[in-house]
């Protein structure tokens, strides 16, 4: 569905190059729920908007849904559905009105406009909202209408950039569960991009981690957590001495160790199959624990160990 080869894409600010996206390889088969992220300035939607044919690449080629974004951008856009940061809706009509205009805007005479105005209306939820004004909406409602939008045209392809951005967390559980739905429902191949590592992993198949401009990680969340970082097996104990001898004994794991103080961390791959063969061996040795914890790793500590920075604190910078 998408196949970019060293897709670049360089900006000149203050006669500076900024690169923003550098040589992408990336490949996206159809049906598939691909999550973009990285912290601000990554290039997440410099790469969404040469993706859609709404920034020409400087270099690099793309092929989304079977065409080329440079050379046939006309037939890309009949293909695929983008919904961008901010609201796309406008505001002095009401719901069901701009999903017809949207839709004749896409070439749909009007009754096939309606009715697809009204398939979508029920398939997200949008029931209760549709014969508002656009202006009277919650942030919530807006932005699964702005979805509406994107894929009046049953794009077989559908790009959201930061789809939950400024929503509460029901209304982003909300949406998530649309477009989970969608996929369901209609087969759509989704790529989006957000900040919140927990929306991605709960939604996405796969990641894409992008940072500086350059692909740093690209595989299903399960893998890039166990592969990258492993669990987090936190011991606490009576003094830093016991600590010290339990660190010692811990390095049979083959686990990454370290030691603060009276605490043992050690990072090592399915952590909690190995918390019991540990415990047993740390009582044989006498070495009484105080306290035992075992973290699953988040993207976040993916991020972290990929990049040395973590991707909370990109995003809030
Ligand atoms: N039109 C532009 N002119 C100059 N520089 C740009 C332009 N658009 C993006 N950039 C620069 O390119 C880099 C990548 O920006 P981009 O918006 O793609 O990042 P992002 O990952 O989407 O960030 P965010 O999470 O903040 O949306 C940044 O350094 C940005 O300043």
């Amino acid at each position: 569905m998408i196949k970019t080869t060293a897709l670049t894409r360089n900006f000149t600010v203050k006669k500076k190059t900024v690169e923003a996206v550098k040589k992408l390889d990336l490949e996206v088969r159809a049906g598939e729920l691909v999550a973009l992220l990285g912290p601000n300035g990554a290039g997440k939607s410099t790469t969404l908007r040469m993706l859609t044919t709404l920034l020409a690449p400087t270099s690099g080629t793309a092929e989304v849904a079977g065409f080329d974004v440079a050379r046939e951008p006309r037939e890309v856009r009949k293909r695929i559905g983008y919904i961008g940061q901010g609201n796309g809706a406008g505001h002095s009509q009401r719901g069901r009105d701009e999903l017809i205009s949207q839709g004749r805007a896409y070439g749909l005479d009007r009754p096939a406009a309606r009715a697809r105005a009204a398939e979508l209306i029920e398939s997200l939820g949008l029931e209760a909202v549709a014969d508002r004004l656009v202006s009277s909406l919650s942030g919530g409602q807006r932005r699964r209408l702005d979805i509406a939008m994107g894929l009046i045209h049953t794009p077989p392809l559908l790009f959201l950039d930061e789809p939950s951005t400024g929503l509460d967390p029901q209304n982003r559980v909300n949406l998530q569960e649309h477009i989970r739905r969608l996929r369901e429902e209609y087969g759509t191949t989704i790529v989006l991009t957000t900040h919140y590592l927990d929306e991605a992993d709960a939604l996405a198949e796969r990641i894409v981690v992008i940072d500086h401009g350059e692909l740093i990680a690209d595989d299903t969340p399960a893998r890039l957590k166990s592969s990258q970082v492993g669990d987090r097996i936190t011991l606490t104990l009576g003094t830093a001495e016991e600590a010290a001898r339990a660190a010692a004994r811990a390095s049979v794991l083959d686990g990454r160790i370290s030691t603060d103080d009276r605490t043992v961390t050690i990072r090592v791959p399915e952590g909690t199959r190995l918390v019991p063969k540990l415990l047993r061996s740390l009582d044989e040795a006498d070495v009484p624990v105080t306290a035992v914890e075992v973290q699953r790793p988040t993207l976040d500590d993916v991020f972290l160990e990929l990049t040395g920075r973590s991707l909370r604190e990109g995003a809030a910078a």
